[in-house]
Order: structure tokens, then sequence, then C-alpha cells
């Protein structure tokens, strides 16, 4: 895997192999959940939550320096250092000229996370730079919201008033149709701030490629993801650790969903809304999306530990209820991941030969799942942990 800059002739051929869809092992992950001549296997009931964590496995123990031992997910299919790169040149280029931020810390800060490596490994399917350039706009967008209006330790947020600016946010993307006399004002507040002015251009580049049914599937999905966020802000003013169940909720809306679910815009296809309504394959994306979070809460335990504030977690929360130290929580917490991923798969298998369509999705939220998790271990040692 290589990590030196691109070399222009070396780019161009990337972006061509991409252009010419999924090959090699990515082809075989778009159809990991395809259609299949057979009869639908019979629905098996979902296993206890005792049942997914291997027995043998430590807790917390790492079974190498990058990974968590005993989490179960699907693999990543593809890992280009080549194409992760022009993703994130072609970000830095976006921040500057179209977002106007160009001081240094800005490119240090984007090249740290290293987004286009996330969308490279969790979109194996897209075809073209663009369609990765559409989901790493956003995966930066909402890092500035919550960079800016959230994490108190990093550019000035924090609970109180998030409300109002959270709302503001989502008229970046879902616009505000006011009298004539007070539209140049919202326009005005919109470019003034950084975090909705990526917004604003992040979904001027997504309506390029999507349909106004995923434009709309992507607002709602957004409003959802504010809404968490001003519940975990509630329990920070309010000093009240949540029950898991109503963690799990909270995280359910507090959540990678929004990106999971521009899996087909970002693959070039589209699952008509009537699919996407279905309960069952709400179920899965919710499936799906809450592992990949949960995903997130043990990979980023550490950092979130150290901070001199108190920041729930899914393992926090599970050591709170159940009276077990962080350890313990800790492997509880993997089995919890690990049952969200083995359900989804069960949902999934009996749905994907209903529709081909619907099978690619499904195969995109794995591809999520699996591309998301080796992201994660990438950053172990700079952002992330293996453990408590
Ligand atoms: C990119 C996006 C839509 C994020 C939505 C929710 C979110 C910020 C997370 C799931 C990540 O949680 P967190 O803020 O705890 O992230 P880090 O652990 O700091 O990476």
């Amino acid at each position: 895997m290589s990590t030196a800059p691109v070399p222009p002739g070396a780019r161009s051929g990337r972006i061509a192999a991409l252009l010419a869809g999924p090959t090699g092992i990515g082809t075989a992950s778009a159809r990991r959940f395809a259609p299949r001549p057979s009869v639908a296997p019979p629905a098996e009931p979902a296993p206890s939550l005792a049942e997914h964590v291997p027995p043998d496995v430590p807790a917390g123990a790492a079974e190498d320096d990058r990974h968590i031992a005993g989490l179960y997910c699907p693999p990543a299919v593809r890992d280009d250092r080549a194409l992760a790169d022009a993703v994130n040149a072609a970000l830095l280029a976006w921040v500057r000229d179209e977002l106007r931020m160009d001081e240094p810390w800005v490119e240090a800060k984007l090249l740290a996370f290293d987004p286009g490596r996330s969308v490279m490994l969790c979109h194996p399917d897209a075809p073209s730079l663009e369609h990765l350039l559409v989901a790493g706009r956003f995966l930066v967008a909402e890092n500035v919201v919550d960079d800016y209006y959230c994490e108190e330790e990093e550019l000035g947020g924090g609970p109180d008033g998030l409300g109002a600016r959270l709302l503001v946010a989502q008229s970046a993307i879902d616009p505000s149709h006011l009298p004539a006399a007070y539209a140049p004002q919202w326009a005005a507040a919109l470019d003034a701030h950084p975090a909705p002015r990526s917004l604003v251009s992040a979904m001027a580049h997504f309506a390029a490629l999507a349909s106004d049914a995923q434009l709309h599937r992507f607002r709602h999905d957004t409003a959802n993801l504010y809404l968490g966020y001003l519940a975990e802000a509630a329990d920070l003013q309010t000093g009240r650790t949540p029950a898991v169940w109503e963690y799990l909720t909270q995280r359910q809306f507090n959540n990678f969903r929004p990106c999971l679910t521009i899996t087909d815009s970002v693959g070039g296809y589209e699952l008509p809304a009537e699919l996407f309504a279905r309960p069952d394959v709400q179920r899965a994306t919710a499936l799906a999306s809450t592992a990949s979070t949960v995903l997130n809460d043990l990979y980023s335990l550490r950092k979130e530990m150290a901070l001199d504030r108190p920041h729930h977690n899914l393992p926090t929360v599970i050591s709170a209820e159940d009276g077990c130290d962080i350890h313990e929580a800790f492997r509880r917490s993997v089995a919890v991941h690990n049952e969200l991923v083995h359900t989804f798969e069960h949902l999934a298998a009996p749905l994907a030969p209903l529709s081909p369509v619907l099978a690619r999705y499904l195969a995109g939220l794995s591809n999520w799942m699996g591309g998301n998790h080796e992201w994660h271990s990438g950053l172990v040692g700079t952002r992330y942990a293996t453990g408590p």
C-alpha cells in the first residue's frame, strides 16, 4: 500500500479505474448480498448477547496493535492509499477555494483526519472521483459543524445555544423560504460561518448527482443527527447519565447514518424511495449505522475518557448501569456491536434476493461498516485506541 503522493499520470489511471466501476475484490463485495436464485433462507432467531463475544478473548485485549480483540465486522474490500490521497488533495482545494478556509492548521487537521481514506474505504463502488468527493465533502462539513458547534474542546462549541445553531445549519441543506425582506439576512448568515457555508457547498455538489428523493432522504437523516446532538447536549447540561437503552436510542440518532444512506448516490445508482421506506430496510439501515457508531465509541473511548469533563460513550454508560469496571464494560460493548452486525447480516441475507438494487444497497451498508472499521483502526495510536 503506497503512502507517497500520487504522480499525475498514476492519478489519472486511478480515476480511469474508478470510472470503469468496481473490479476485483470490490466487485465481489458489491455482490455480498446479491440476489440468489434460491429461496430465501428461513429467518433464524437472534442469538443472545453473550454469544457475540468469543469466550477465549480477554476483556479489551487487542488481537494486534490496531484492531479490537473479538470485534466482528465485515472486512474492507479495498485499500488504495493513492486514491485516498487524491480525494484528500481535492478536498483541501475545496476547503481553501470554496469554503475560504486557508489557515495552515485547517490543512493539518484535515490531513490528520484523513477523510479521503474514509470515503475510499467506505464506498468501494463509487464510479468516479466526484462521487467520492460528495461523500468526502459531507464528512468534512459534518466535522466542521461538530467542531464549531458541539465539541467544547475544539472551536468554541458546547451545549449552550446549540439548538439554535444547529437549526441554522439544517437550513443550509433544507432552505428557508422567507419573505423577500428577510431572505438576504438568512443567506448572509449562512455564508458568514464555516459550518453552514460548508453544508451549503457540499449540498450543491450533492444535488448535481442525486435525485430529489435522495436529497430529501439526506435532509431527514441530518435533522435526526442534530436531534441526537441535542440529546447529548441535554445530558451534559443536566449532568445525568442515560440508561444504556436510552443511550443506544440516542446514538441511533447521533449517528453516522447520513454517511451510510448516501451509499446509493455515491455508488451512482438510486434505491427507490418505496424500497428505502420499507420497515425491514429501515431496520437494516439502522443496525448497520448504529454498529458503525458503536464502533466509533469503542475506538474513541480512551480519548473521551481523557477529557476533563464527562463524555458519555457506550462503555461508560454500561459501566455506570452494570456497576462493572471499564474493561468489562468495554467487553460488553464489543458484544453489543457484534450483535448489531450479526442481526444486520441475518436480516440482509433474505432481503437481498427481493431486488438487485436492494441487494446493492445492502452490500453498500456492509461495505461502509467494513471501511469505517478499517479507517478507525488506521488511526489507532493517533486519534483512536483499541481499549480503555
Ligand atoms: C460524519 C458524521 C455524520 C458524524 C455524525 C456523528 C458523529 C460526530 C460521530 C458518530 C462521531 O462521534 P464523535 O464525535 O465521538 O467522533 P470522534 O470519536 O471524536 O471521532
